[in-house]
């Protein structure tokens, strides 16, 4: 049976970062998208990042972002990932990383239009221009994500050109399922480890890992 790779993302506090790395997460996720309530600025993200060791994967989420703020925020603070969760083509998610020499992983919001066959063709555009990863989340009409609404599983295809990380709506009551019911490779959690926006709950992330790993 393999083992589920887990993202939490969101993180204000350092202390938060330092329970969900004593838990064993592989990968803890910053927020640079202003309009969030989890938003970090670089220089907040920069002290943030002594908190995570090296062998945890530190994600930077940006929505949108301008290509300068990418490379400012490349230069002073040391994650490993880009995740692009706004409206960038494969192309700009391409040209944005190489500039920053980064891998990358990119969000898909799906819609209830989307289907199994549309999900697999934009996978492949993304593998075609290097991604590592695919991110699937819910579509929201007036947000980019961190919504906390989940979207129709059974869309995620079984084969899939990218290893599939699945977002959107995930709490310790139905990631066991989610996973059972999709076998992705990864899963990202933001709200539902959470007492208050940005603020994480030990409980929940104790509780949300036991059901990962059992
Ligand atoms: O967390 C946010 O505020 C956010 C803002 C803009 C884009 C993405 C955002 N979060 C990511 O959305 C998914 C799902 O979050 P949730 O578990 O449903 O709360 C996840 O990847 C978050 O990191």
């Amino acid at each position: 049976m393999k083992n589920t790779a887990v993202k939490f993302c969101g993180f204000t506090q350092l202390e938060d970062i330092t329970n969900a790395v004593n838990l064993g997460v592989d990968a803890v996720g910053f927020v640079f998208y202003e309009p969030s309530p989890r938003a970090v600025t670089a220089e907040q993200a920069c002290e943030l990042a002594k908190a995570v060791p090296a062998l945890t994967t530190l994600v930077a989420l940006v929505v949108n972002m301008p290509e300068q703020e990418l490379v400012y925020l490349s230069h002073h603070v040391p994650f490993d990932i880009v995740q692009f969760h706004g409206d960038e083509s494969p192309r700009e998610c391409k040209l944005m990383a190489d500039r920053i020499n980064k891998r990358w992983i990119k969000a898909l919001r799906i819609s209830p239009d989307d289907t199994t066959e549309t999900i697999v063709t934009q996978i492949q555009a993304l593998k075609d221009f290097g991604a590592c990863s695919v991110l699937l989340d819910a579509y929201h009409p007036d947000k980019f994500g961190g919504t906390g609404d989940s979207f129709d599983w059974d869309k995620i295809p079984k084969h899939s050109p990218l290893p599939i990380i699945l977002a959107g709506g995930l709490t310790a009551d139905n990631v066991g399922e989610a996973i059972r019911q999709t076998g992705v490779y990864g899963v990202d959690v933001s709200g539902g480890i959470e007492s208050a926006k940005g603020v994480k709950s030990l409980a929940k992330m104790t509780g949300f890992l036991a059901k990962v790993r059992n």
